[in-house]
């Protein structure tokens, strides 16, 4: 069996769901799980949706309107009238009615996870149905019951032992019948409330279930050709690998390639279990494949770039030298305030760390920090990854640029630039 994903940019208007439905009409034959994002920036359009509940902000409900406005236009260019479609995705939205009327609960993370989902729920009802439509017969499965976490709100940790119990008991014998449509991104807590698996989640979601189903592959369809040396958005003259390494591949995404979730390849590697990146816009080119003992070829070096990275100098207040007992505290504090590593240096008198910013987050850290430490922080930076690189690549990429922190091994060079 296989496991196709489609993310956002796939499913962002009617003709790319149209599309989709081709793109699978090409394996009607096979059993294909398929795992489905939100539509276009719909969890970007959520996200500020929470906020604005949580601030209670006069543009609350004309940003929930605009996003059932989005998901309705796409509906009616794929739907007759009178459409089951229709009471399904409004149901759906109600989840989302009942809880803005209330007051905001305390806990943040829990009221992002509950709205936020809401664009997978949405978009897989749409996709399902209009599979269904297009004669490919597809069941809707509601994730939550499938995949099980802790309630870790916004970065789920999945019980993989009772996920895979999950999955395994019903999901084969429904796939002997039809295909199955289910959500990215979203599991479920023991008390049935819904959690995120973090951003970008969705490749994860496909994984998960191709570990457990044991699939002969994984598919994740988007809008490049397959993995490149470099994101097409930010570099010209960009190259495609024909095959990357597990390995190869676990460090590109470690270090921020955003082509695929960082999560996604361990639960593959160790079933051994192929993932293809390939174009949705050109179905039947061959894209990138990712398995063990691939030849990597680097023709250029690969570069990775992570924007809004914060760096942050932290200084005991009494001028002493950072020791490990401060390193263990500032530690401490990260992990309550959600803050993750991605290059950190020290030197005798202050610790420097560069982690990506969360507005929601940073305030409550820096204030507590403050209770034993001198603080300095840039922002607005970005952070970026050379693998493979060359002296060359280093001077081109740092030439109009100022580098605040840089941080070179064998095989990665690391830049924080302004
Ligand atoms: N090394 C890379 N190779 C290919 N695409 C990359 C790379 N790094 C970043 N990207 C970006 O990843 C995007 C596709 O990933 P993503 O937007 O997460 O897809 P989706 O959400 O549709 O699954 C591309 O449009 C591209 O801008
Ligand atoms: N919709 C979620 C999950 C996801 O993976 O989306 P995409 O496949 O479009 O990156 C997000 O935007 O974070």
């Amino acid at each position: 069996m296989l496991v196709f994903k489609f993310g956002g940019a796939s499913v962002k208007d009617a003709e790319g769901i149209i599309n989709l439905a081709n793109v699978v009409e090409k394996y009607k034959n096979e059993q294909l799980l398929i795992v489905v994002s939100a539509m276009g920036k719909t969890t970007n359009a959520l996200e500020a949706l929470t906020k604005a509940y949580i601030n209670q902000a006069d543009d609350m409900h004309d940003i929930y309107e605009g996003i059932k406005r989005y998901h309705y236009e796409i509906m009616g260019s794929l739907f007759e009238n009178g459409d089951p479609v229709f009471d399904d995705v409004a149901n759906t939205f109600v989840e989302i009615d009942w809880m803005i009327e209330d007051e905001p609960h305390d806990d943040f993370g829990f009221t992002y996870d509950q709205i936020v989902s809401v664009g997978e729920l949405v978009s897989t009802r749409i996709v399902a149905a209009y599979l269904n439509k297009a004669g490919l017969k597809s069941l809707w499965l509601d994730v939550r019951g499938y995949i099980h976490t802790d309630n870790n709100y916004r970065e789920g940790r999945v019980q993989w032992a009772k996920t895979r119990d999950s999955i395994k008991g019903s999901i084969p014998a429904q796939l002997e019948r039809s295909f199955v449509v289910t959500q990215g991104f979203l599991g479920g807590t023991s008390e049935n409330f819904t959690t995120t698996l973090g951003r970008e989640g969705s490749d994860y979601t496909a994984s998960i279930f191709a570990a457990s189903l044991g699939a002969d592959s994984v598919t994740t369809w988007k809008d490049v050709p397959g993995i490149l040396n470099a994101d097409p958005k930010l570099f010209k003259d960009t190259v495609k690998f024909d095959e990357l390494s597990y390995t190869e591949a676990i460090e590109m995404t470690y270090y921020g390639a955003s082509v695929i979730h960082p999560k996604t390849i361990k639960p593959l590697q160790n079933a051994n279990i192929p993932l293809f990146v390939k174009s949705f816009n050109d179905p039947d080119a061959a894209g990138t494949i990712i398995k063990e003992n691939a030849a990597n070829v680097f023709k250029k070096p690969v570069i990775i770039v992570k924007q809004k990275q914060v760096l942050l100098s932290i200084a005991p207040k009494d001028y002493s030298f950072v020791t490990e007992d401060h390193l263990s505290d500032i530690f401490r504090k990260f992990a309550e305030h959600h803050v993750k590593v991605n290059v950190m240096q020290t030197s005798a008198l202050s610790f420097s760390v560069c982690f990506d910013y969360k507005e929601e987050y940073f305030g409550g850290l820096l204030s507590e920090l403050h209770e034993n430490y001198k603080t300095k922080y840039n922002s607005d930076l970005s952070l970026v990854t050379v693998r493979h690189y060359s002296a060359g690549t280093i001077k081109e990429l740092t030439s109009d640029k100022t580098v605040l922190l840089e941080q070179v091994s064998r095989n990665t060079a690391q830049l924080v630039l302004k």
